[in-house]
């Protein structure tokens, strides 16, 4: 099944929470032994809650788990097929190396969708895209901090970040399987892309460590019939607890999170 139908297909079940997977070993528990470990009890305790899972490439690049996040991935295939994995990895390049980028997520890691870096321009995007069955999530207004310095410049009347979502809903989401990556921590920025974009599925960061704004989230970012949004949450599910109880603890994160969605979409 496609990545965008198997959105859809978690959306009528009920949830639109992505759980991160961003292993920081140094939080782990002392009886958690290594990252695929961790990631596991994390999974197993969550998937039935979960609209996707999220993890984030240089979590394991930097401690040299390539293998850990592949078995994670594999794990996920197997045992829960119908929550799909994001490979959040932001990759962009020129266009024949994009390519390889869009191999590594698609075909290395089997991964469902892949986060895309557009600000090279369409080149660089749509070597994913040409993958028809693949979610492909564009950043269009980030979430930290800084995201406003360019992604809110003003181009012929108009912020950075418009072009990019309108260059999405316009021309990159040919085989229908473009999303947007939209920061919880800039609402009113989310109500304009949602405008522009107004089918495009928005995977929203934010919410949680970052402190961003989940009414203003459901209000501004979800489609006019309802439903639209994968709202991600890492730190705060991951490291709800640090003792031998944290996979329950992430468990219960992620239901309050999940019915907080709901009672909001209302
Ligand atoms: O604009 C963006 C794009 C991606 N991210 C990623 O999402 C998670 C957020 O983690 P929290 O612990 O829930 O803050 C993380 O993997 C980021 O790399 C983002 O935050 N903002």
């Amino acid at each position: 099944m496609s990545f965008s139908n198997q959105i859809k297909q978690r959306w009528q079940q009920g949830t639109a929470v992505c759980v991160g997977l961003d292993p920081l070993p140094e939080l782990f528990p002392a009886a958690v032994s290594d990252i695929f470990a961790f990631n596991k009890a994390i999974i197993d305790a969550t998937a039935d809650l979960a609209c996707c899972f999220k993890p984030q490439f240089a979590h394991y690049a930097a401690v040299a788990a390539e293998p850990a996040l592949k078995q994670t991935i594999a794990y996920i295939r197997e045992f829960y097929p119908s929550v799909p994995v994001i490979l959040d990895s932001k990759r962009g390049d020129i266009g024949s190396t994009a390519t390889m980028y869009a191999r590594e997520a698609f075909e290395h890691y089997q991964a469902d969708a892949v986060t895309v870096n557009p600000y090279m321009g369409s080149d660089t995007v749509l070597p994913f895209a040409d993958y028809a069955d693949k979610g492909v999530i564009v950043l269009c207004r980030t979430s930290n901090p800084s995201a406003g310095e360019f992604q809110n410049r003003l181009i012929d009347g108009e912020p950075l970040y418009l072009h990019v979502a309108r260059l999405a809903q316009e021309q990159w989401n040919r085989h229908g399987n473009i999303s947007l990556v939209v920061g919880a921590t800039a609402p009113e920025e989310m109500r304009r892309i949602r405008a522009v974009a107004p089918d495009l599925p928005f995977l929203v960061p934010g919410i949680g460590a970052q402190g961003g704004d989940l009414q203003a989230t459901v209000d501004n970012g979800r489609f006019a019939g309802g439903q639209g949004l994968m709202i991600n949450s890492s730190r705060a599910i991951l490291y709800a607890s640090s003792g031998a109880d944290f996979a329950q603890a992430a468990r219960a994160a992620t239901l309050t999170l999940k019915n907080a969605i709901n009672q909001l979409a209302e």
